[in-house]
């Protein structure tokens, strides 16, 4: 398992950005409490439920209810604004209603934000330090991804680039998408059988719980060749039906899948205040 040292400058524009797309709220001492309160929070997860004082569980709990309160202030601040003056997550969940017209209750729209920032920020802070970690170690791999920030860095007027851009720069989305192959972030789902089933021969009888290995389709060699390389230029061709699911499929496919892509190209193809891209720091 990595562990992020707190707050690695990856955590920290991750986190940024985060606050910035949630809750249109700028870097500064609110931002850096509630990365403090989410690292409480992540660190309670998957510990033993044991609320007593000490322990990691109760911590995340602490942690939990002051972000809701920071949420909560945010939220009544918004109240207050006129329409359209800021357009981030929280505005959409005040504003999106069911096919009844009904609106998320207030609590709902915290619950909804905090869950959304646990899916979203270790997941995509870990897999863009597995992309610099990689681009490290294969410095021909980092050379061709500079050429391609380097053409699109010359042809721009503007400062900022662009969802069209995102899409012109083919060998940079093959970068972002072997990270996410090789690097596994999410190696397994859960799965209730709501039927009996036979799969390979075997028996799941209704109502078991199974685990969907990821993982193993992303690294077995029947799928990719030479699966533990870290070779951008596999996807060159596309990947066998079903055998790429580093967001996982069907109807819970994962809501953040395009929000990932935006946070890896702010980061890959970021320009420093004297102007540099950010992968030149590298090699
Ligand atoms: C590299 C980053 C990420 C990876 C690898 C990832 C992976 C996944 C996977 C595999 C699932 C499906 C889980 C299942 O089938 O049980 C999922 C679901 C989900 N993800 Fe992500 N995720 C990432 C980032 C994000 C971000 C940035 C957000 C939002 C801010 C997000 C929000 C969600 C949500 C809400 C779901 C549940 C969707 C549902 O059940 O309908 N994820 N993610």
């Amino acid at each position: 398992m990595i562990h992020l040292s707190h707050p690695s400058p990856v955590n920290k524009v991750t986190f940024e950005n985060i606050g910035k797309l949630f809750l249109s709220l700028e870097p500064g001492p609110l931002l850096d409490t509630m990365d403090n309160l989410f690292t409480g929070l992540f660190s309670g997860l998957r510990v033993h439920p044991l609320n007593i004082p000490g322990s990691a569980y109760r911590h995340a709990l602490q942690c939990r209810k002051k972000l809701m309160d920071i949420f909560r202030v945010e939220l009544e601040k918004k109240k207050t604004l006129k329409e359209g003056v800021t357009s981030d997550l929280m505005d959409g969940l005040m504003e999106i209603k069911d096919d009844e017209g009904n609106k998320l209750s207030d609590q709902e729209v915290l619950d909804n934000i905090v869950s959304l920032v646990i899916a979203g920020y270790a997941t995509t802070a870990v897999s863009i330090m597995w992309t610099l970690y990689y681009l490290s170690k294969y410095p021909n791999i980092l050379r061709k991804l500079r050429e391609e920030n380097m053409v699109m860095h010359k042809n721009k007027t503007g400062e900022f680039i662009t969802c069209e851009d995102v899409s012109k720069m083919e060998y940079t989305n093959k970068v972002v998408k072997e990270t996410l192959r090789l690097a596994n972030i999410s190696a397994f789902s859960f799965r209730l059988a709501t039927n009996e089933a036979e799969y390979q021969g075997y028996r799941i009888p209704k109502d078991w719980r199974v685990i969907v290995w990821t993982r193993y389709l992303h690294t077995n060699s029947e799928n990719f060749d030479d699966p533990m390389c870290f070779n951008p230029d596999r996807w060159n061709k596309p990947a066998k039906p079903g055998t790429y699911q580093v967001f996982g499929g069907g109807s819970r496919f994962c809501a953040g899948n395009l929000l990932v892509k935006v946070q890896y190209f702010y980061i890959i193809c970021l320009k420093d205040t004297s102007g540099n891209w950010s992968i030149q720091m590298l090699g």
